[in-house]
């Protein structure tokens, strides 16, 4: 029979008592040590709750593709501290996956990030990108910063339809890591006994409303200006339409539409809250990846020479140097640019984990492991990545890997077929912006490299150590000098 996943000993109401030398915060370094002890799955407990952190690709594979329908919910971690803030989980990561969840799903998918929808963003890429080159140009701060704000202009222009300035850019994403950051660490409190906890810490919730409050102050001008700019005919858009306002946005989405069952349009909190959460899943994932991948190019100047070269050849067969850019539309024609994104997110998976999944019921896995009705289950994404088993010298980066042909089989990203590797995820709940990820990675890297040579500074070298945020980042920002390429007339 099947039996519940092995793990440390633990004690009722208080669970694991690993707890008391860990940190659940950052429970990486625990599981590792548990891995090689029981196996490539494990249970823990925390209070009353089970957790169960899974390494096996193959488990995985059962777990979140072949019964994916019972693995698709989400634990209500932040759930309470919604409700005490007068809120609802009607965002796509934090519903449970009922119509709600499947609708909001469905209209990122298939009305904001479709690929024909995706090509009308073209111009604001174009913008993105030239505000990184000049901004890696000016130098100054670490390149991270510089990709982060980039990406953070990217995301607000898909967002609201409207390219802001500089200073409207960084206002946002300021608010956006206050409250981020805020909610990762101050608001888990209310997940206990809220009914206590909201008296106990009554000042966390003042200060997470009032955050909320800045958000709407920044957010609601936004969404009104685009709500009018829809109400408008086709021709009077036209003649409003500025050179900073852009065809399509995220918003115009939402603004149509209508929950299921209640039959209601969103609501402002709504729109905001799913606003944040398009801005927070596309702008630290990214950039981390961008990080890491670029640091990798400096580590191994012979891999960057061949991606520059297969740039610079694609330019070529075009018959036009004199471009100011890589143009998206022969992205396609670099395999090799690709195989060094997969690459990057091989080794350095932006996320470590997943987020959590909840099982909706019992769940038997391959014969011999219950996942139990309730239990929160995770995935070690890294690991996956990073098996000796799997993976030839896995700690090498070799973008080889990924280039079809020969005897190497082709890696699925998404993991249905299989999972070799688990960078977004794999199932149902699979990153809803892994297409427009994957693009964003490849338009970034290929124009940095064919704008700048990157080098490696004495005293400042690469280090690959890695530090928890959100994301897993460098410890040690990657602080390069960039040789402006000599372009040939
Ligand atoms: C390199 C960049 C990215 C990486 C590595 C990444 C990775 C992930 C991962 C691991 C998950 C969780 C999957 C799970 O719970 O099983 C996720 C969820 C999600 N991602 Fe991404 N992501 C990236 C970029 C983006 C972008 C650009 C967007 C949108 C613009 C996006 C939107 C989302 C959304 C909406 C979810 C929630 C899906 C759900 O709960 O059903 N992501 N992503």
């Amino acid at each position: 029979g099947c039996r519940i996943p092995p793990g440390p000993p633990s004690v009722p109401v208080l669970g694991s008592l690993v707890w008391l030398t860990n940190s659940p915060a950052d429970p990486e370094p625990l599981l590792q040590r548990l891995f090689r002890r029981y196996g490539s799955v494990v249970s823990l407990r925390l209070g009353s709750s089970l957790s169960i952190y899974i390494a096996d690709r193959r488990l995985a594979h059962a777990a979140l593709v072949v019964h994916g329908a019972y693995l698709a919910d989400r634990p209500s971690v932040l759930v309470a501290a919604a409700t005490l803030l007068g809120e609802n989980n009607h965002t796509i990561t934090r519903a449970s996956y009922g119509p709600v969840c499947r609708l909001l799903r469905r209209n990122l998918v298939a009305e904001t990030l479709h690929p024909s929808r995706v090509r009308l963003f073209a111009p604001a890429r174009c913008w993105a990108r030239r505000v990184l080159t000049e901004k890696l140009l000016a130098g100054g701060e670490a390149v991270i910063e510089t990709f982060r704000h980039a990406m953070f202009c990217l995301l607000l222009a898909m967002c609201f339809g409207e390219r802001l300035d500089e200073g409207a850019v960084r206002a946002i994403a300021a608010a956006q890591r206050e409250q981020l950051l805020y909610f990762s660490h101050q608001m888990a409190v209310f997940a206990f006994l809220p009914s206590v906890t909201k008296h106990v810490f009554r000042g966390r919730l003042r200060a997470a409303h009032a955050l909320r409050r800045r958000q709407m102050e920044l957010f609601m001008p936004l969404i009104n200006a685009r709500r009018e700019y829809m109400k408008l005919n086709n021709s009077d858009r036209a003649k409003k339409k500025s050179d900073t306002t852009f065809e399509h946005s995220y918003v115009d989405t939402l603004l149509d539409l209508k929950l299921p069952e209640e039959e209601r349009p969103l609501s402002d909190q709504e729109m905001i809250n799913l606003c944040s959460e398009f801005l927070n899943a596309g702008t630290d994932t990214t950039s981390t990846a961008m990080q890491w991948i670029m640091a990798e190019l400096v580590k191994n100047p012979a891999i960057q020479d061949k991606l520059y070269g297969e740039i610079i050849k694609v330019a070529a067969i075009t018959g036009d140097n004199s471009q100011e850019e890589v143009p998206e539309e022969d992205l396609h024609k670099i395999p090799y640019l690709k195989a060094v994104v997969l690459e990057g997110l091989r080794k350095h998976p932006p996320g470590h984990f997943v987020l959590p999944h909840k099982a909706a019921e019992d769940i038997e896995l391959c014969g011999a492991y219950l996942i139990p009705k309730g239990a929160t289950v995770n995935f070690m994404v890294a690991e996956m990545g990073r098996d000796a088993e799997e993976w030839e010298n896995p700690m090498e980066f070799a973008p080889e890997r990924f280039v079809a042909g020969g005897d190497r089989e082709w890696v699925d990203v998404t993991g249905n077929r299989e999972i070799r590797m688990m960078p977004f995820g794999a199932g149902r709940r699979i990153c809803a912006g892994l297409g427009v990820a994957m693009l964003h990675l490849e338009y970034f890297v290929a124009n940095m490299v064919r704008e700048f040579e990157w080098k490696e500074v004495a005293g400042d070298e690469v280090d690959f150590a890695e530090k928890r945020e959100f994301t897993c980042v460098m410890q040690k920002p990657l602080r390069p000098r960039l040789v402006p390429r000599i372009k040939d007339e």
